[in-house]
């Protein structure tokens, strides 16, 4: 049997990092926004549960062990025992962009398994997996995620909205980002991030707010920012347009590479040809919520 099912990414349209903690990780304040239907998967059964691959369509190829084989071998750890399996990822979207959409494939395949064995999938096999898995896994469309990604509180929506997404030609390891911003601030050294829980919790308050109201919100705070805009100045090009097409809002999404802006559904339709002098710039996805 065959089954073919779509597989979402994210935005984090704002993000603080408000401490490492003892185990190496970091605490996050952050807003999550969905990306739906980014990529795709198809699964197909065998009865021979020796039957065991994943492989990628398209010109994407993933180094090392592919997250949806992970995702497999967390759930066998777990007592699952799933048959004979042949996943196709149709990747449109390459690793470190922060989009999400290796998450994205792993929560897909998790709620594909879920309702294929009619087992609940637990909260310690999404943080196994990875911290941004569970907000993917969730069926919220934005959510305010604390913790190292695990903790999750739905939002409600915000008024419809025009989103495109900048991809560069470059990528960013998410671990070397966090080692990036660790010495960017000088945590090991006694620096701290720019907010603690309670000032990014108050910040990003504000920011859903304003957006709630449809106000400018202007540069949406990222903590990797800084520490990226050192290697990378083609981004502030990217900003300068979005501020003066009068979006919503515009940021960098995770630990990069991806560069986002936000506009109004029912504003003047956003002129994408702006963009195309920015030569950097590889790949542009577009969302038009048009509720
Ligand atoms: C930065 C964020 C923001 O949403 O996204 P991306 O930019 O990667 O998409 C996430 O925190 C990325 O989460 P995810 O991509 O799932 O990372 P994981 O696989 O769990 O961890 C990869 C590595 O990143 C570091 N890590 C990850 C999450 C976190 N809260 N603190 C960390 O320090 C750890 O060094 C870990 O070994
Ligand atoms: N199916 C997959 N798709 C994308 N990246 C994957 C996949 N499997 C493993 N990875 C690894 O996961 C990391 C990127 O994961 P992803 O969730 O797409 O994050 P990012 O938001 O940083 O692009 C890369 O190190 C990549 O090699």
């Amino acid at each position: 049997m065959q089954y073919t099912l779509s597989s979402d990414g994210k935005l984090n349209l704002t993000l603080r990092i408000t401490e490492k903690r003892g185990d190496g990780y970091h605490n996050l304040v952050s807003l999550f926004l969905r990306l739906p239907a980014m990529e795709s998967l198809t699964i197909s059964t065998y009865k021979d549960n020796n039957v065991r691959e994943i492989a990628t369509t398209g010109h994407i190829v993933i180094d090392g062990k592919n997250i949806v084989e992970k995702t497999i071998e967390c759930l066998e750890s777990k007592g699952w025992s799933l048959p004979g399996l042949h996943v196709a990822l149709a990747k449109q979207i390459p690793p470190g962009t922060g989009l999400g959409a290796g998450s994205g494939n792993a929560a897909s395949f998790l709620r594909w398994a879920r309702l294929f064995e009619g087992s609940e999938v637990t909260s310690d096999i999404l943080e196994k997996i990875g911290s941004d898995v569970s907000f993917l896994y969730s069926r919220s469309f934005l959510s305010l995620v604390v913790g190292k990604g695990e903790k999750s509180a739905c939002r409600g929506p915000l008024p419809p909205m025009q989103i495109v997404v900048a991809i560069p030609g470059w990528g960013v390891s998410t671990s070397l980002a966090y080692a990036g911003v660790d010495a960017f601030y000088g945590v090991d050294k006694g620096g701290s991030f720019p907010c603690n829980e309670w000032t990014g919790l108050a910040e990003v308050e504000k920011i859903y707010q304003s957006l709630l109201r449809g106000e400018n919100v202007g540069f949406l705070p990222n903590d990797f920012y800084p520490w990226l805009a050192e290697q990378h100045p083609e981004y502030e090009a990217f900003f300068n347009e979005c501020e003066s097409s009068n979006a919503l809002g515009y940021g960098l999404s995770g630990s990069g590479s991806s560069v986002f802006a936000l506009f109004p559904a029912n504003g003047k339709p956003v002129k994408l040809s702006q963009f195309e002098k920015m030569e950097w710039i590889q790949q542009i996805l577009f969302w038009s919520d048009d509720r």
